[in-house]
């Protein structure tokens, strides 16, 4: 019995597979320079190595086109609605020439006087098919450690996002929003097949967490995710993880990297969230009569 008419039970349908049920996804773990050109052109050369080994599907990191600070993030950002947008263009381009599906990591949005932290993905057109703003903003503190307030600059997006392509049903959350098991379990509802996160985890909480999330997060909803990080640059002010990740719907991890630069290409096969899922029928042995999940944007679409 649904709980609540127009709310998305929290058991997951079974997702209907895709055009593409078995592929090969590359995460492109990209070391990040000051100079945005630059990381444009380098963006590029991976999403090109990326198709050449074989990827139908290729994911860029958090704040790939500008190193991560609040000072640089009005500096670096692009009007994505309006242009001009030259991450933007290349992303699209590319998506075009190569064929592939691209989860493009995010940049520094500006729309209507307000920073948002974006992700667009890219259809094998090179349309963009779905743009997701960072709904959990970063502000941690933890003092003689890491102090950083993304709302100091950035403005959180209102609404979970889901993108239909070639290669199946994937939920965006950018880096912090992986914190938050609640949009996972949305995307799960939605039937999502993938959830990708591109992230910028630090020093700190990456050590401690970053693979902990994206296991518990793949294993809690049976489903695949992807994270994907910028390279680790030492001299920078903002010292990020790496550690670029594909996890399985038991939480097992199928591939990942250290903390260089790298392009990490592994095999996604979504019959695995079936077979997982008869293995441990999670759905079925759910108790929504002593707990509820409401999928607030559904019941409420526009908030
Ligand atoms: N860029 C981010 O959202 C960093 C998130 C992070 O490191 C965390 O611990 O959460």
């Amino acid at each position: 019995m649904a709980l609540f008419n127009n709310a998305a039970s929290y058991n997951p349908p079974l997702p209907s597979l895709p055009k593409l049920s078995k592929f090969k996804l590359a995460l492109c773990q990209l070391s990040v320079t000051p100079s945005k050109e630059t990381n444009i052109d380098n963006a590029r050369t991976a999403i090109e190595t990326s198709a050449r080994s074989g990827a139908s599907l290729v994911v860029l990191p958090e704040m790939w086109n500008c190193p991560y600070s609040n000072d640089n993030f009005p500096k670096y950002a692009e009007d994505i609605d309006v242009g001009p947008s030259p991450s933007v263009d290349m992303l699209s381009e590319a998506a075009r020439r190569l064929g592939v599906t691209i989860v493009g990591g995010s940049i520094p949005e500006t729309s209507d006087g307000r920073l948002y932290n974006t992700c667009c993905v890219y259809g094998t057109d090179g349309r963009i098919v779905a743009k997701h703003r960072k709904v959990h903003l970063f502000d941690v503190d933890i003092p003689g450690d890491i102090v950083f307030k993304e709302s100091d600059t950035l403005t959180a997006g209102e609404t979970p996002t889901v993108a239909d392509t070639d290669v199946g049903r994937i939920g965006i959350g950018i880096c912090h929003d992986i914190r938050f098991p609640e949009l996972a379990l949305i995307y799960a509802a939605r039937g999502a097949h993938l959830i990708c996160y591109p992230g910028a985890f630090n020093m700190s909480t990456g050590r401690s967490l970053w693979e902990l999330m994206q296991r518990a997060r793949a294993a809690d909803n049976q489903l695949f995710v992807a994270t994907c990080s910028p390279a680790r640059d030492p001299t920078s002010g903002y010292i990020t993880w790496g550690h670029s990740t594909l996890a399985e719907p038991f939480g097992e991890i199928i591939a990942t990297t250290g903390h260089k630069e790298a392009i990490v290409v592994a095999e996604i096969d979504y019959s695995l969230i079936h077979q997982r899922r008869l293995n441990l029928p999670l759905a079925k042995q759910r108790r929504e009569d002593i707990y509820q999940f409401v999928d607030l944007h559904r019941r409420y679409p526009g908030k």
